[in-house]
């Protein structure tokens, strides 16, 4: 039989990346990367230069048609495959990430008459302006005693669906009446490839207030929030929800044609990319973790049971693995917060010194923060430099560094932040196990555990687990092109579920890391301190809230 390979697109928060995959081994035969041109709009729109308010996080998404453009074609090129060995294709992207289209499904902001209009644009996930919508959205679910805010840890984020689509109804009504649907970019992507709009039961999930079995919350819930949202998941959010693993359609021949492959080749159903890096790193089973980690850290739990968690960011029937619940929490800055240091805080004499040697700023803070022992810097952060997004659920809550004195030195500063991550995920992974859900086996993924050895060794130390790492640094891609091969299905050379397609498909390395008892002795000594500035600063204590309201006023 002819060699079969998968495809998978992986949009992530600055560029796309695209991989062929071996449909028999796994493993990825090409990746190629291409960064989005506009890149994360916070400031002005492109073209007329109008300003945007705080907070706010836009795309273009013309940026995403050219990594379909460029990217597909390079691999193809690059692995030597051809377009009819090519049996399916999966698409992953960061979210919640939307954007309203009108009844084409063309976006709003590529149409003149919208063009200047910042709600026309797609909202990254990292928009943070709806946090006004979401706190209203707490309160009436916990006052209305609406029960399926349980499934989201009793809170829903800034970062969501509802959230972000009434931010545009309260303050650009023309555009919502406008938008015939509001979809996330990864069904956008579908719906580009396919020529119709199919939604994920995964984003839906998670980022809409979706469930299998009861639907949407109810028109009244919709209706006490603002009157004019009683139809919104008839009208606005309306469409078909489909399971992941299923085949969302077929390449269209003008998407066949832009991407230089087959048109009828199968595509799947959508999935956030986090949830990507599950099938990607071979996790498959109850009890086994996913740390997807990279601009943020998105923790990913296989669970036969759902319970209520902590501070999760939601559980989802199906929403990783067909048959299993998956849960996702998470820290909205991990290399972010290191890329902010390394780029916004350290001084001069750190970028020469790092130039000089010919290493990133990232691997020279690193080598110097790996001759520190534990606590010799008498450091302690708190991780919330894009707000909590796990037990405290709140993205008004900002970063903090206690110990600083005269003697400091940034390596040290920077070993404190690597560490105050690790900190936030032994919080988080508490939380799941004192609400019965186990975590035995934990994988990690995305570019941080390939890039900083340091980063992992602590990790190891402050949670007192071993970690094992994906073999490659697509997993997300690799997931997506899992997806695309069970897409495909047997009758096409591919696999008849996802479980049985990632096991064939993904691989980790050899190396684990290891906790050392040592270190987590000092570690354990040290998350005390954490938990006690976590509960002061975040359970409560309004002195974040205050500052963010005055920066607030100020910046009116
Ligand atoms: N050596 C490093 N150590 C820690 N963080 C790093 C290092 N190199 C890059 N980063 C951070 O990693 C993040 C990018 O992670 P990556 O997984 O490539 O992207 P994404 O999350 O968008 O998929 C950036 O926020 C960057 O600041
Ligand atoms: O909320 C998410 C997943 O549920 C986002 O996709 C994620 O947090 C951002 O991802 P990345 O760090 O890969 O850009």
């Amino acid at each position: 039989m002819e060699k079969r390979y998968v495809i998978g697109i992986d949009f992530g928060t600055e560029s796309g990346r695209v991989v062929i995959a071996d449909v028999e081994l796994g493993g990825e035969l090409a990746i190629h990367s291409t960064p989005y041109r506009h890149g994360t709009i916070v400031e002005r729109l492109p073209g007329s230069g109008k300003a945007l308010g705080h907070d706010w996080a836009l795309q273009h998404p013309d940026d995403y048609l050219e990594v379909l453009r460029s990217s597909v074609p390079e691999v193809l090129r690059i692995s030597g495959v051809s377009p009819s060995q090519v049996i399916g294709i999966g698409v992953d992207f960061t979210s919640c990430t939307i954007l309203p289209v009108d009844v084409e499904g063309q976006p709003l902001c590529v149409q003149t008459r919208y063009s200047d209009d910042p709600h026309a644009y797609v909202k990254l996930w990292k928009h943070h302006a709806a946090q006004k919508e979401a706190d209203r959205i707490n309160e009436w679910a916990k006052a209305s005693g609406e029960t399926f805010m349980e499934r989201y840890g009793g809170k829903s984020s800034s970062e969501w669906m509802v959230a972000k689509v009434w931010q545009v109804l309260n303050e650009a009504p023309d555009i919502y009446r406008a938008a015939h649907r509001f979809v996330e970019a990864g069904d956008w992507i579908v719906q580009q490839l396919t020529g119709k709009l199919v939604r994920s039961n995964c984003s839906a999930g998670y980022k809409a207030f979706w469930h299998k079995q009861d639907g949407y919350p109810s028109s009244h819930f919709f209706k006490q929030l603002d009157e004019r949202l009683v139809d919104l998941t008839e009208t606005k959010l309306a469409g078909d929800i489909l399971p992941l693993g299923t085949r969302a359609g077929e390449l269209t021949v003008e998407a066949a044609e832009m991407m230089g492959l087959c048109s009828g080749t199968a595509v799947a159903v959508a999935i956030i990319d986090a949830h990507a890096g599950v099938p990607g790193s071979g996790a498959v089973r109850s009890g086994q973790m996913v740390m997807a980690m990279g601009t943020s850290l998105c923790h990913l739990v296989l669970s036969h049971k759902e319970v209520t968690v902590e501070g999760v960011s939601g559980v989802v029937e199906d929403g990783m693995i067909t048959g299993l619940y998956g849960y996702e929490a998470g820290q909205p800055a991990v290399g972010d917060l290191f890329g902010w240091y390394c780029e916004q805080a350290v001084p001069s004499y750190v970028q020469e010194s790092a130039s000089q040697v010919g290493i990133s700023v990232h691997s020279w803070l690193e080598r110097r923060a790996a001759e520190l022992r534990q606590g010799q810097h008498g450091l302690l952060a708190l991780d919330w430099w894009n707000g909590n997004r796990s037990v405290l659920e709140d993205t008004d809550l900002s970063g903090l560094i206690i110990g600083l004195t005269l003697a400091t030195k940034p390596a040290e500063i920077y070993r404190a932040l690597l560490e105050s991550t690790a900190f936030g995920t032994r919080k988080i992974m508490e939380a799941f196990e004192e609400a019965g859900v186990q975590v035995e086996e934990i994988f990690a993924c995305g570019g941080l555990p390939q890039r900083n050895r340091l980063f992992m060794q602590i990790y190891a130390d402050v949670t007192g687990r071993e970690i094992k790492i994906a073999a490659t640094t697509e997993t997300s891609a690799l997931g997506a092109a899992i997806h695309g091969a069970v897409a495909a299905g047997p009758e096409r050379g591919g696999y008849p579920d996802l479980a049985t397609a990632a096991v064939r498909m993904a691989r980790v390395r050899e190396e684990i890391f290891r906790p050392i008892p040592e270190h987590k002795a000092v570690y354990d000594d040290l998350y005390r301190q954490y938990i006690r500035l976590h509960d002061v600063f975040g359970r409560g204590g309004l002195v974040m809230k205050e500052l963010k309201r005055i920066k607030q006023k100020q910046n009116e």
